[in-house]
């Protein structure tokens, strides 16, 4: 068995829903775990009005008894507060003529957004049927799933943080970080999630230049896993690879287009002397390395480094200044009117990014250190810690 999770829920519906299974027995679990998180994923300069409408936080509906998980399965619940302004838009129940009246069809898709080829493939004519599950509010489960699976992680000494590298073409300046509560505490001060506090201004500003050209911004976010032990993932077979399927958690963020492991794509011009990264041994450590080039993993399992992951995120493609597209109805083409949306969400996906990678690790914790029971684990993930040590 595995520890796995489905998320529900449209982005103007009533709640988004994800149901964990496979979470193991007696790990301490509270709402403020995981709202702490939703309250870091709304942050962050070039949110949209939507995020003033919305305060997220979570209800537990099942799983948990006395803060202590069960081993059944969870049942998490977001709220749409926005939900009150769509009832009618967004019923459950048959068109009648005066919802028909307000109801806001979708028949202008935007580039870069699931519209068009979210409706050809489902044959909805109103491409709000799209859109409304197409949308990034559904990672605000995510967001929650990863926070359980974070809470689950700090019990084995595991740390996950996420920041800002890059918005815009505005880089952070280079730095090995190699003190996660540091990192933590300066994006956490930061406005765009960056720890580099000379560039935050001026990717502000970036942000705020695409706003006033009704345009949009992406960029790099870096999740780094300290505490995890070596050997998570395997190299036996290619769907144990830990590394690849962080890669697909990360690609699975709504606006993803990479990712990278360590120096990345940069390995492409480097020579092998200045990749690999050296191993040492000493009493006190056991093995370790003299570099951390490869981001934490070789043959798809884990080095006992930091786990170092990053993924580019291309701009919103909602934008105030339209650009070319095609209304389904007329075939005529048109001009976007848009209502609302974020100029850049980076800073947002970060955090997602932290909740997926979590997740992805927890999981192959899980498989691998044993299933039904938080002290079984703990004990087998020092056991594997000690065998390192020794071996
Ligand atoms: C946190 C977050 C917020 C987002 N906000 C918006 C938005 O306001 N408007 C928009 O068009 N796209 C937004 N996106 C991106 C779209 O959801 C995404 O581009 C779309 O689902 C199409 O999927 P794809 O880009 O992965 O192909 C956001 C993404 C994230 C992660
Ligand atoms: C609601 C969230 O993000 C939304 C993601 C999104 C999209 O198209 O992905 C479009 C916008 O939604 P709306 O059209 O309601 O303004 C964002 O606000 C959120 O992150 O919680």
């Amino acid at each position: 068995m595995t520890m796995r999770y489905l998320t529900a829920g449209e982005s103007h519906g009533p709640q988004l829903t994800t149901i964990l299974e496979g979470v193991p027995a007696g790990l301490t679990l509270t709402v403020e775990d995981i709202n702490e998180d939703l309250a870091r994923r709304q942050k962050g300069h070039g949110r949209g009005r939507r995020m003033q409408i919305e305060k997220d936080t979570v209800d537990i509906l099942s799983g948990v008894r006395h803060g202590q998980t069960l081993g059944s399965p969870i049942t998490l619940a977001v709220t749409n507060d926005d939900w009150k302004h769509w009832t009618n838009i967004m019923g459950i129940e048959p068109l009648t003529k005066e919802v028909e009246e307000v109801k806001r069809k979708v028949t202008k898709p935007r580039p870069g957004h699931a519209d068009l080829n979210g409706a050809i493939k489902y044959g909805h004519r109103d491409m709000r049927n799209v859109l409304e599950r197409s949308s990034a509010r559904e990672t605000t489960v995510r967001v929650v799933a990863g926070a359980v699976a974070r809470k689950f992680l700090s019990e084995l000494g595991i740390q996950v943080a996420g920041h800002v590298t890059e918005i815009g073409g505005i880089k952070a300046g280079l730095q090995v970080i190699d003190d996660l509560q540091d990192l933590k505490a300066k994006t956490e001060a930061s406005p765009v999630r960056c720890y580099d506090k000379n560039v935050e201004q001026e990717m502000m500003d970036a942000i705020d230049t695409a706003k006033k050209n009704g345009d949009s911004i992406g960029g790099i976010v870096e999740v780094i896993v300290e505490g995890v032990p070596v050997g998570v993932g395997s190299y036996v077979h290619y769907d144990r690879k830990l590394d690849a399927k962080l890669a697909a958690a990360i690609m699975s963020i709504n606006a993803f287009k990479g990712v990278e492991f360590g120096v990345g794509f940069e390995a492409a011009s480097l020579p092998g002397s200045m990749v690999h990264d050296e191993i040492a041994w000493d009493e006190e450590r056991g093995y370790y390395r003299l570099s951390n080039n490869l981001g934490g993993f070789e043959g798809g399992m884990t080095t006992g480094m930091p786990i170092v992951v990053r993924g580019v995120m291309k701009p919103i493609p909602t934008l105030y200044k339209p650009l070319q597209s095609v209304d389904i109805d007329t075939k005529e083409p048109f001009q976007a009117s848009i209502e609302r949306s974020d100029s850049c969400a980076v800073p947002a996906a970060s955090v997602v990014a932290e909740a997926v990678v979590a997740f992805e690790i927890a999981k192959a914790i899980v498989e691998q250190f044993g299933q039904d029971r938080m002290d079984v684990i703990k004990g087998n993930v020092q056991r594997m810690r000690d065998h390192a040590a020794k071996f």
